[in-house]
C-alpha cells in the first residue's frame, strides 16, 4: 500500500446509521454501471443544490435523505425506487412518479462529487484519498482516526531544527516504527500506486524517484514542474507535527496559502486521532504536550482550515468528541438538501410532486417522518419561481424547520401564538395543520420582516392568521391565553452555518450572552402567554437553529427553574439526539433529556434544537425554592417599565447603553423644528431646551461641568445666531 494510504488519517468514522442502506447503495452501483455522468453536465443539473462547495465534502450526506444519517432508521421510508413515491398511507399516495431524470445526479459516485468541488479540495487532492479510505477496512469501516504512521515517541522537541526532524522521521528506509503498522499493507502496494504519488510507499517512492531521476538524466529533462514535485515529496517525507498554536500561547498561526493549508489539514486529522486516544500519556501525540495542548492546536487548525474564529470553534468543539466535531465542521461546508413543504391548504403532496415532475423536477418524499415534505434533487427550473410556488402550493422550507411545528401539533380551532414568526415558514405550516380554523397570532418584532411574512401568508392561502409587530417580550400583556405557543427564538445561527458562513467569524462571547439573555426573557413570556386551562393544549415549543448549549438546554433549564408550573414533555419527533443533561460541570434538570438536538453531520439537516413544555396551573401561595432562586439569579429578568410612548420596555441594565430622556427630548424637539422649518413654518427657539440643563451625572464632566455633545453645541450656536 502506498504511503499516502498508510499515513493519512482515516476519514471520520461513520456514525451509527450513517451508512446508506444496502438498497440505496446497490441502486447507485447499478446506476453507476449504466451511466457515468460528466462532472460539467451534472454541475448544471444540480442547480437545486445551492451554496458553495469549496471545501472537503461529505459526499454521502448530499444524496442522503434528510434524517437518514442518524441512529436507528429502520422505521423510516426505504429509499424509493426511481420513479416512485413512497406509499403514504395517510394520504393514500399511490402516484408513480415518472422521474425521468432521477438518478443522474443521485447516481454520481462519491469521487465524482468530489471532482465537482473546487478550491482546496482540488489543490489538496483529497478526493482520491477519501474514496480510498473507505476501502481500507475490510469490515467496511473507516480506519481508526488515531492511526498514523508517524511515531512521535521519538519526535524531537520543538526547538529541533529541520535536519533533526528529517533524521528522526526518516521513514523512507529502515523505519522500525512503521513496520508494525504497515507490514500487512505491503501486498496492497500495487493497488495503491496510482492513488497519490506524493504519498507512495517508501520503497516505491524511492524507486519511482530513482527512475524519475534516471529518466531525467537520460532525457536531459530538468523541467521545473518535475523538480517541484520531487521537492514536495521530500517535504512530505520529512514533515512532522508540532503544536505552533500552543507554543505561541494560543496566538493565531499565520498561514500561507497553498501547501500550508494542506499541512494544516493533515495535522488536523492527525490531531483528531491523538485527541481521541484514551492513552493519558498521549504517546501518539507530540512528546511533552498534554491532551489539552493537542485540543488547542486542533481548535486552531479547524479555525484556520474552515475559516472560523477560534472562539467559536472552541465553543462548538465542546459539544462533540474530536472526530464528531470534525464531521460537524466538515458538514457545514456543504449545502443541506433542498426541501419543500406541500401546502395542504392548496394541494396534496402527490399532486404537487406530479406537477413538479412534469416540469422535470427530480424529487422524492423527505422521509417517513413527514407527510408533506419533498426533497428536491434536481430542477431545470428555479424551484422558488414555478407556477406552483407562486400559487402557494408549496413553501421552500428546510427540513429542520418542520420539526418544531410537528412537535407543536396544533389542533383545529385552537388559538396559537407564533412569537417570532417572520418570514412565516412555520406559521403557514401551523395554519395548514389547523386547516385554516382557529387563530394564529403571527408576531415578529422586525417590521420589515413582517412584510415577507404577510406575503407568504397570502400566497399560501392562510386565512386564520393575524400578523402583529411587537417585541415578543410584551406578551402576554398584548394578548395571552393561548392554547399553544411556538417560540422559534432569535439565535446565533450556529446550526445553519452552511447557509450563512458569516456566523463563522462574526460571533463573540458577548453575542451569546446577549442572545441567551433575550431567549430567557422570551421563554418566560411565552410560558406566561399560555392558558394552563386549555382544553386541548397548554403547550409551548421552544426551538432555535443553533447548537450551543447556552441558547438551548440552559434556556430550557432556566425556564423550568423560574416557572415551576411547567414541565418538559416528549417532542413526538422520531429522531434527533437527546439534549445535554449536563454541560461543562453544570447539571440541568434531568428532564432536559426530553429535548432534541439535530445536527447536519448526523441528520443531514440544519443544526436545530426543539423542546416541548406542558404548562400547568400555577399553585397559589407557594414561594417555591425556584422563586427564591430567581431572586438570586444572575439571569434576572430586567424589570419592565412603560416608556413615554406607552410601550413596555426593559429598565436599562448597568453597563448597557442608556438614554437620557431630557437629552432625547431636546434632540426630538430640534428635529421637529427642522421638519417644520422645511415646511416653511418657523418656531421660536427662545425657550432654553432641557438637555442643556441636564443634571444627569452622565452629562457632567469630571469637574462638574455639563458636557454638551458636539451636535448640541452646534445647535446652540445656530440658535444664538438666530
Ligand atoms: C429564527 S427567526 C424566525 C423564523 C420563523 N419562525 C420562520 O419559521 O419563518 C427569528 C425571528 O425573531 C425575530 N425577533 C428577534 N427578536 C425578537 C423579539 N424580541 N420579539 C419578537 N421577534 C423577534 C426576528 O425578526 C426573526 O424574524
Amino acid at each position: 500500500m502506498g504511503r499516502r494510504a498508510k499515513n493519512k488519517q482515516a476519514d471520520v468514522k461513520p456514525l451509527p446509521g450513517s451508512v446508506p442502506d444496502k438498497s440505496t447503495t446497490s441502486r447507485r452501483q447499478q446506476a453507476k454501471k449504466k451511466k457515468a455522468p460528466s462532472t460539467a453536465s451534472d454541475n448544471k443539473k444540480f442547480k437545486a443544490q445551492k451554496g458553495s462547495l469549496t471545501k472537503k465534502p461529505l459526499p454521502a450526506h448530499r444524496r442522503k435523505k434528510v434524517d437518514e444519517v442518524d441512529e436507528d432508521d429502520s422505521d423510516l421510508d426505504p429509499a424509493l425506487l426511481p420513479g416512485q413515491l413512497s406509499e403514504d398511507e395517510d394520504e393514500e399516495e399511490t402516484v408513480k412518479v415518472k422521474s425521468m431524470k432521477k438518478g443522474k445526479k443521485a447516481n454520481l459516485s462519491d469521487s465524482e462529487e468530489v471532482e465537482e468541488r473546487s478550491g482546496p479540495v482540488k489543490s489538496l487532492q483529497f478526493s482520491d484519498s477519501e474514496a480510498e479510505d473507505e476501502d481500507l477496512n475490510d469490515d467496511g469501516e473507516a480506519l481508526p482516526l488515531g492511526q498514523h504512521a508517524f511515531d512521535l515517541d521519538e519526535a524531537p522537541s520543538d526547538e529541533d531544527d529541520e535536519e533533526g526532524l528529517g533524521d528522526e522521521f526518516n521513514i523512507g528506509s529502515d523505519d522500525e516504527m512503521l513496520d508494525d503498522e504497515f507490514d500487512e499493507d505491503e501486498d496492497e502496494d500495487d493497488e495503491d500506486e496510482e492513488v497519490d504519488s506524493a504519498f507512495a510507499s517508501d520503497e516505491d517512492e524511492d524507486a519511482e524517484m530513482a527512475d524519475e531521476a534516471a529518466e531525467k538524466e537520460q532525457d536531459g529533462d530538468d523541467d521545473d514542474e518535475a523538480d517541484g514535485i520531487q521537492t514536495n515529496l521530500e517535504d512530505d517525507l520529512e514533515e512532522t507535527y508540532t503544536l505552533p498554536a500552543v507554543d505561541r500561547g494560543g496566538e493565531e498561526e499565520e498561514i500561507e496559502h497553498g501547501t500550508s493549508l494542506r499541512d494544516v489539514e493533515q495535522r488536523m486529522r492527525w490531531l483528531v486521532g491523538v485527541c481521541l486516544s484514551k492513552d493519558d500519556k498521549m504517546s501518539k501525540g507530540v512528546p511533552g504536550k498534554s491532551r489539552s495542548d493537542h485540543l488547542l492546536q486542533l481548535q486552531h487548525d479547524i479555525a484556520t482550515y474552515f475559516g472560523y474564529n477560534t472562539f467559536l470553534v472552541g465553543k462548538l468543539m465542546k459539544l462533540f468528541p474530536a472526530d464528531e466535531a470534525l464531521a460537524f465542521f466538515e458538514s457545514n461546508e456543504s449545502p443541506r438538501p433542498v426541501t419543500i413543504r406541500a401546502n395542504t391548504l392548496r394541494t396534496r403532496r402527490r399532486d404537487l410532486a406530479q406537477a413538479l415532475i412534469n416540469r422535470g423536477v427530480t424529487l422524492e418524499p423527505i422521509g417517513k417522518w413527514s407527510k408533506v415534505g419533498l426533497q428536491v434533487f434536481e430542477s431545470p427550473v428555479p424551484i422558488g419561481a414555478t407556477p406552483e410556488y407562486l400559487a402557494g402550493h408549496y413553501m421552500l422550507q428546510a427540513a429542520s424547520s418542520f420539526l418544531p411545528v410537528i412537535a407543536l401539533a396544533p389542533q383545529p380551532n385552537e388559538r396559537v401564538l407564533d412569537m417570532a414568526s417572520a418570514p412565516g415558514g412555520k406559521t403557514t405550516y401551523i395554519s395548514a395543520l389547523l386547516q385554516n380554523t382557529g387563530t394564529i397570532f403571527a408576531n415578529d418584532s422586525n417590521k420589515l420582516r413582517t412584510k415577507s411574512l404577510t406575503a407568504n401568508i397570502h400566497r399560501m392561502g392562510c386565512k386564520n392568521v393575524i400578523v402583529c409587530n411587537y417585541d415578543a417580550r410584551e406578551f402576554p400583556k398584548v394578548i395571552g391565553g393561548f392554547d399553544r405557543v411556538l417560540l422559534d427564538a432569535p439565535c446565533s445561527g450556529t446550526g445553519v452555518i452552511s447557509k450563512d458562513a458569516s456566523v463563522k467569524v462574526n460571533k463573540t462571547e458577548r453575542d451569546f450572552q446577549l442572545l441567551a439573555h433575550l431567549q430567557k426573557q422570551l421563554i418566560l413570556c411565552a410560558i406566561d402567554s399560555i392558558n394552563p386551562n386549555s382544553a386541548t393544549g397548554g403547550y409551548l415549543v421552544y426551538s432555535t437553529c443553533s447548537v450551543t448549549v447556552d441558547e438551548n438546554e440552559s434556556v430550557v433549564d432556566y425556564a423550568l427553574r423560574k416557572r415551576p408550573n411547567v414541565k418538559l414533555v416528549e417532542t413526538g419527533l422520531e429522531f434527533g439526539v437527546e439534549g445535554f443533561k449536563s454541560f461543562e460541570g453544570k447539571n440541568f434538570n434531568p428532564s432536559v433529556s426530553l429535548t432534541r438536538r439535530f445536527y447536519p453531520h448526523k441528520h443531514n439537516m440544519d443544526g436545530f434544537f426543539v423542546a416541548k413544555f406542558k404548562v400547568e396551573k400555577r399553585k397559589k401561595g407557594i414561594k417555591s425554592s425556584t422563586a427564591q432562586e430567581e431572586d438570586q439569579d444572575q439571569d434576572k429578568q430586567p424589570t419592565k417599565k412603560i416608556n413615554d410612548e406607552g410601550m413596555v420596555v426593559d429598565e436599562v441594565e448597568e453597563g448597557v447603553s442608556t438614554f437620557d430622556n431630557a437629552e432625547d427630548d431636546a434632540l426630538i424637539e430640534e428635529s421637529k423644528r427642522k421638519a417644520l422649518k422645511k415646511k416653511g413654518i418657523k418656531i421660536s427657539t427662545s425657550k432654553p431646551t432641557k438637555p442643556l440643563q441636564t443634571t444627569s451625572s452622565e452629562g457632567k464632566s469630571s469637574n462638574g461641568q455639563i458636557k454638551v455633545p458636539k451636535s448640541k453645541k452646534m445647535t446652540e450656536k445656530r440658535r444664538s445666531k438666530a
